[in-house]
């Protein structure tokens, strides 16, 4: 089972560059085996287009490495962090990607200014708090991770799956790998389009309707368990 789960996790990693979500090797993907409460990640700081199955690196939720000749990505602790707190997230994806970035840096939310946005996530993409500086000289990742959860507070991450973390860059999820890196496009396509549509509306953070928001994340989304029910 590690073994396929290696496979999808490079092909994941793989995907990141054909999609224009990072520039060398600034960003990550990993998956999680559920039962054993393994997760495969990428190795750190090796070029997409040289990742084997067999780099892969294999952690457990304590964030030690099980399985791997190479060290795990420098943010597996946050990707740790958010598999023990976000049950949704079987597969979690983390760039800089360029629009997505500029929304983090802003330290803004991204409205829900459209259909497309309310396809895939259910109101604004938070930003979380900046970090204290005790947080940021201590365990850095793992309290990235932290003030992540924190800004879930009272909503489903499986209705937003994803985050921008303030003056960093995006995390996004989903039930497998493969749709984390999804979700990590269509969130670089939202935040380049939010972009515009808030210069062109001088500054407005006025978000689509709820009614329409409601219609279109429950009639793509409804009749998923994973996504609990219209509330
Ligand atoms: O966020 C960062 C650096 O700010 C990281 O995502 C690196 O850009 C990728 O690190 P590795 O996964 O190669 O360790």
């Amino acid at each position: 089972m590690l073994e396929e789960l290696k496979e999808q996790v490079c092909e994941a990693n793989r995907q990141l560059p054909i999609h224009n979500l990072v520039v060398f090797t600034w960003g990550n993907v990993s998956g999680i085996e559920r039962k054993s409460g393994l997760f495969v990640i990428k190795p750190s700081g090796v070029e997409y287009d040289k990742l084997r199955p067999k780099d892969m690196v294999v952690v457990n939720l304590d964030g030690e490495k099980v399985e791997g000749d190479l060290n795990p990505s420098s943010d597996t602790p946050t990707h740790c962090v958010l598999y023990k707190n976000f049950a949704a997230a079987g597969g979690i994806v983390h760039t800089h990607s360029r629009w997505a970035t500029i929304w983090a840096q802003m330290g803004k939310p991204i409205p829900a200014y459209g259909t497309t946005h309310g396809d895939y996530f259910y109101g604004a993409i938070p930003c979380t708090r900046k970090m204290t500086p005790e947080e940021i000289a201590g365990a850095y990742e793992a309290e990235t991770g932290n003030v992540i959860v924190e800004s879930f507070k009272g909503t489903d991450p499986a209705t937003i799956p994803a985050v921008l973390v303030n003056s960093h860059g995006p995390f996004a999820w989903g039930r497998d790998c493969f749709e984390a890196v999804h979700n990590s496009v269509v969130l670089e396509e939202l935040a380049m389009m939010a972009w515009h549509t808030r210069v062109m509306t001088a500054g407005s953070d006025e978000a689509m309707q709820r009614e329409l928001l409601n219609k279109h994340f429950w009639r793509k989304h409804g009749t998923h368990a994973y996504y609990g029910q219209n509330t």
